[in-house]
C-alpha cells in the first residue's frame, strides 16, 4: 500500500455546505444591531476568515462596521448558530464516500477550521462524524489561526501525524496562504466560498467533486 497521509480538511465551504445556517445566524446578529439582512449568496463568500471577519463584513453591507459593533453582535451569532448549527447544513456531495475511502486506504483525518472549535465539534457530532477525524481544531484552539501555518502543525500534531507527510484541503484564500506557509501541498474545491475565482488562489490542484480527491491526491503518495 501507498505510505499514509495527514489529510487537512477546512470545515466551512469544504467539507459543509454551511451556507444556509451561516446566513441565518448572521443576519439574526444584524437583526439585533438594527441592520437589515445580507442575501444567502452574498453572506457564501464571506465566510472563511473567522466569524469577526463575517460579522465585520455582514455589518458593511448597510453602513459603519466598528470593532465595537463586532463585539456587540458576537453574543447573538453564537447564541442563535450554536442552538441552529446543522438545521440546513450539509456534507458536499461526495464527501462522506471519499471520507470512507482515504479512512480505508489507512489515511488520518483532521479538522483545521476558523470556526470556534466548540461550533466546529458540535456540527461535526450532529453530521455523526465524531469517529472519522483525529483532531478537530478551531480559531480559538491555537494562539494564532489561519492563515498562520501554527494552526496547520498544531493540527497535524494533535491528530498524531507526521508534518512533512501531510495535505491540506480547502476553499479559500486563508487555507492556502496557511498551507503554503506551512509547507504543505494544498488543493481546493471549486464548489467552496471563496471570494474570487479558485484558479486563482495559487493552490496544487482544483476538484470539482469529492469523487476526483484521490486522483488528486496521488502525486503525493510516493509507493
Ligand atoms: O470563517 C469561519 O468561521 C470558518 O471557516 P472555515 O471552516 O472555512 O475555516
Ligand atoms: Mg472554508
Amino acid at each position: 500500500m501507498t505510505a499514509p497521509l495527514s489529510i487537512i480538511f477546512d470545515l466551512d465551504g469544504t467539507l459543509v455546505d454551511t451556507g444556509p445556517d451561516i446566513c441565518a445566524a448572521l443576519n439574526h446578529a444584524l437583526a439585533t444591531l438594527g441592520r437589515p439582512p445580507v442575501p444567502p449568496d452574498d453572506v457564501r463568500h464571506m465566510v472563511g476568515h473567522g466569524s469577526r471577519a463575517l460579522l465585520a463584513r455582514g455589518l458593511a453591507e448597510s453602513g459603519e462596521s466598528t470593532p465595537a459593533l463586532v463585539e456587540a453582535g458576537v453574543p447573538a451569532f453564537f447564541d442563535y448558530y450554536g442552538a441552529h448549527i446543522a438545521d440546513g447544513s450539509r456534507p458536499f456531495p461526495g464527501v462522506e464516500a471519499a471520507l470512507d475511502r482515504l479512512m480505508a486506504a489507512g489515511h488520518r483525518l483532521a479538522i483545521c477550521t476558523n470556526k470556534p472549535a466548540a461550533l466546529a465539534h458540535a456540527l461535526v457530532a450532529a453530521l455523526g462524524w465524531g469517529e472519522r477525524f483525529a483532531a478537530v481544531l478551531g480559531f480559538d484552539s491555537v494562539p494564532a489561526p489561519k492563515p498562520d501555518p501554527g494552526h496547520v502543525w498544531a493540527t497535524i500534531d494533535a491528530a498524531g501525524g507526521v508534518r512533512g507527510r501531510a495535505v491540506f484541503i480547502g476553499d479559500s484564500i486563508a487555507d492556502v496562504s496557511a498551507a503554503r506557509a506551512a509547507g504543505l501541498p494544498v488543493i481546493v474545491v471549486g464548489f467552496g466560498f471563496s471570494d474570487r475565482p479558485v484558479a486563482e488562489l495559487g493552490a496544487d490542484a482544483v476538484i470539482d467533486h469529492y469523487d476526483e480527491l484521490d486522483a488528486a491526491l496521488l502525486r503525493w503518495q510516493p509507493v
